[in-house]
């Protein structure tokens, strides 16, 4: 399949255009363009080693392709910092969890906050007062997230023994408390049991409505991507081998063929 390029349509929040990264010699990413619907579920598949997390790290500026064009709500995105990526309004959950050990559940939240807590120069001068003020409105967004994804019974516990399920959901709840418009999660149920699943499809099914979201998921349960995406795009090599309406993306005779394997480069 030919890189179809960005269509940029009107109603895209996040499109990718003609995408390249490599790693020496070791090509990543070749020509991936893919345009995301305000509101919609977007599936990132392939089998392992093909590109996707490193088109994730592209967009959320860890990686920077050295050729192509990401944009998020219309601006260009291409060599932005992270952090300052995560300010636009794009946050992001990681393959292995990413907790903050030997702190709460709540205080893993409340570090979504970060990028809400600097205060200005004028309100140092006040800080105590302003300190008070701006730990309740932190506090208040945290509840409402712990609310949502039901860790009201976890608040307290260190991350470190709760099960890997929960650990996931203090996650995607971190991710949450920055007030993204776009989530990202790269393998959200990895690890995870049957129930596991399901829950934390429910959690992401239900922060996707009451928030407002966009959502890009990598995913390997196929049965979890039909479930939930509204369109996907498949890579294979760093290519892109399908792209369109989920179920006809992930049953394209390349994908097919891609999973079963000897097919290095179904493009
Ligand atoms: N930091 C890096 N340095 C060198 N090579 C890298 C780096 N990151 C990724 N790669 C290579 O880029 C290719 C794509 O890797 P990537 O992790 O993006 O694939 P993936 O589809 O996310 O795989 P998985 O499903 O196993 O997580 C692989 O060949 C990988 O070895």
């Amino acid at each position: 399949m030919q890189g179809t390029g960005s269509k940029g349509s009107a109603d895209a929040i996040l499109s990718c255009s003609g995408v390249n990264r490599w790693f020496g010699g070791v090509r990543a990413l070749t020509d991936v363009s893919l345009d995301i619907r305000q509101g919609e579920i977007f599936g990132l598949v392939g089998p392992n080693g093909s590109g996707k997390t490193t088109l994730v790290n592209s967009i959320t500026g860890f990686y920077p392709p050295q050729q192509g064009t990401i944009r998020f709500e219309g601006r260009p995105i291409n060599g932005v910092r992270p952090h300052r990526i995560a300010s636009l309004g794009i946050a992001r959950t990681f393959q292995n969890v990413a907790l903050f050990k030997g702190m709460s559940v709540l205080d893993n939240i409340l570090m979504g906050r970060h990028a809400f807590m600097r205060p200005s120069a004028l309100a140092s001068l006040f800080y105590w007062w302003w300190a008070e003020k701006d730990e309740i409105r932190q506090r208040d967004k945290v509840e409402e997230i712990i609310d949502l994804l039901q860790l009201e019974s976890a608040r307290d516990e260190p991350v470190e023994v709760i099960p890997l399920g929960l650990q996931k959901r203090v996650e995607l709840a971190r991710a949450l408390a920055a007030e993204p418009r776009m989530l990202i999660l790269d393998e959200p149920m990895a690890g995870m049991n049957q129930e596991e699943k399901e829950y934390i499809v429910r959690f992401i099914l239900d922060a996707k409505e009451a928030l407002n979201l966009t959502v890009l998921i990598i995913e390997h349960h196929m049965d979890v991507i039909t479930a939930i995406c509204d369109r996907a795009l498949v890579l294979n090599n760093g290519r892109m081998i399908a792209e369109g309406p989920v179920r006809e993306a992930v049953n394209h005779p390349a994908v097919i063929a891609a999973y079963i394997g000897g097919v290095g480069d179904a493009a």
